[in-house]
């Protein structure tokens, strides 16, 4: 039987897929409490049960993820005639070249995933990046990838909640976020944290999940598109473009740019995923057979299936254009940092 080939790109196989940091028997019971969670709103409003939530979520989908999209675990925009592959690095790079990397520095990246875009940028720019997750699965995964590339003394890898990290004040030269952030129930939390441990005069970039302008509260079907968006992508609740900015300048920082990525003339980021769907009908199919043969845990084909559909509402998200998952803000950590440091910790205690 031939299922050992990925959806897009050669890594994990069909036969190995499972459910993370989780035993067999536990992934049907962890994705029937996250389906849960979202049926009832109240339990999203419960802010504190949301990293564990995620990390759940992790569990259950980071193997899918890499089997069908690869080690990187974000969009890039299309661009003609050039592999999905290379798309994704240059959205990866641009982040290096945006906060002018180079070999010396120390980096955060802040939900590092299995650390595609951290190996990218370390290996563009020469910089020393240091990732966190919530989630040990991909600690495990993302050292194993970087000890595979030879970066392993570039990229180091720790398990943590970026609500509380645990390095220092002023102790990077730089940070990113690729597509993580918006899984923070306060975005506010964790972007005081990287404010923190920021050097004064330093540089953010991230690559946020929004709602753009064209989002209109009062249009059910624009309401249903990001419900389904937060649902099948454990989402406290996604924010605007405008709050976004505003919640990075109350905590302290200077917002030098912010763009969504997304627009014209960028070719749109969600043919991947929309070019993809027979292939999607195909992996339905392959989790089927090893369910039915016992080979892939009780549980996989509910969470394949929780993926095709949140494929389907990203794909309407972006073809109505009221979703983006690449806002950009750059922005700078002020030099005088007592004064906006005071404001970072005034913003967090009103959160
Ligand atoms: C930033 C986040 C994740 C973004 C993307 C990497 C993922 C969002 C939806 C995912 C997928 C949907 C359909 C799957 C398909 C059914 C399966 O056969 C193969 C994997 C998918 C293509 C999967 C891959 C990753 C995504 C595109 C969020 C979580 C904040
Ligand atoms: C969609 S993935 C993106 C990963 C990576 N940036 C990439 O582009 O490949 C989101 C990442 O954020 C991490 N994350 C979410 N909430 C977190 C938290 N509270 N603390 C640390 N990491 C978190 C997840 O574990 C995951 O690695």
């Amino acid at each position: 039987m031939c299922v050992a080939g990925s959806a897009e790109q050669k890594g994990k196989r069909a036969v190995d897929l499972g459910g993370g940091s989780l035993s067999r028997g536990e992934v049907a019971g962890n994705y029937r409490e996250y389906a849960a969670f979202f049926d009832k709103p109240q339990q999203i409003a419960a802010k504190d049960k949301v990293p564990k939530l995620v990390d759940t979520f992790y569990n259950l989908v980071t193997d899918i993820y890499e089997w069908g999209w690869g080690q990187s675990f974000h969009f890039s925009p299309a661009v003609p005639g050039v592999g999905h592959r290379e798309e994704t690095q240059l959205h990866e790079k641009y982040v290096a070249d945006l906060l002018e990397l180079g070999p010396g520095q120390r980096v955060l990246d802040a939900g590092c995933g299995v650390g595609g875009p951290m190996r990218t940028i370390a290996a563009h720019s020469g910089s020393n990046v240091v990732g966190i997750t919530i989630n040990d699965y991909q600690v495990a995964r993302a050292r194993s990838h970087n000890s595979k590339a030879g970066l392993s003394k570039l990229c180091e890898v720790i398990c943590g909640d970026f609500l509380h990290m645990p390095f220092g004040d002023d102790s990077f030269d730089a940070a990113y976020s690729i597509e993580a952030t918006c899984h923070a129930p306060q975005l506010r939390d964790v972007y005081a944290e990287i404010y923190r441990v920021l050097k004064p005069g330093k540089l953010y970039v991230s690559y946020e999940w929004v709602t753009t302008c064209k989002y209109q509260a009062q249009d059910p079907e624009h309401v249903k598109i990001i419900h389904e968006i937060e649902h099948g992508n454990a989402l406290p609740g996604l924010r605007s473009y405008k709050q976004v900015v505003e919640i990075a300048k109350e905590v302290g920082f200077e917002v030098l740019e912010d763009r969504d990525l997304a627009l014209p003339p960028a070719h749109p980021w969600w043919t991947r995923l929309k070019m993809g769907r027979l292939a999607y009908y195909r992996n339905h199919v392959v989790i089927a057979l090893l369910s039915f043969l016992g080979i892939a845990p009780q549980g996989v084909f509910e969470v394949h299936e929780m993926l095709f559909k949140t494929a389907m509402y990203l794909t309407r998200g972006g073809e109505t254009g009221i979703f983006s998952p690449m806002h950009l803000l750059v922005c700078r950590k002020p030099l005088d940092g007592g004064d906006a440091a005071t404001a970072a910790t005034a913003a967090v205690a009103s959160s």
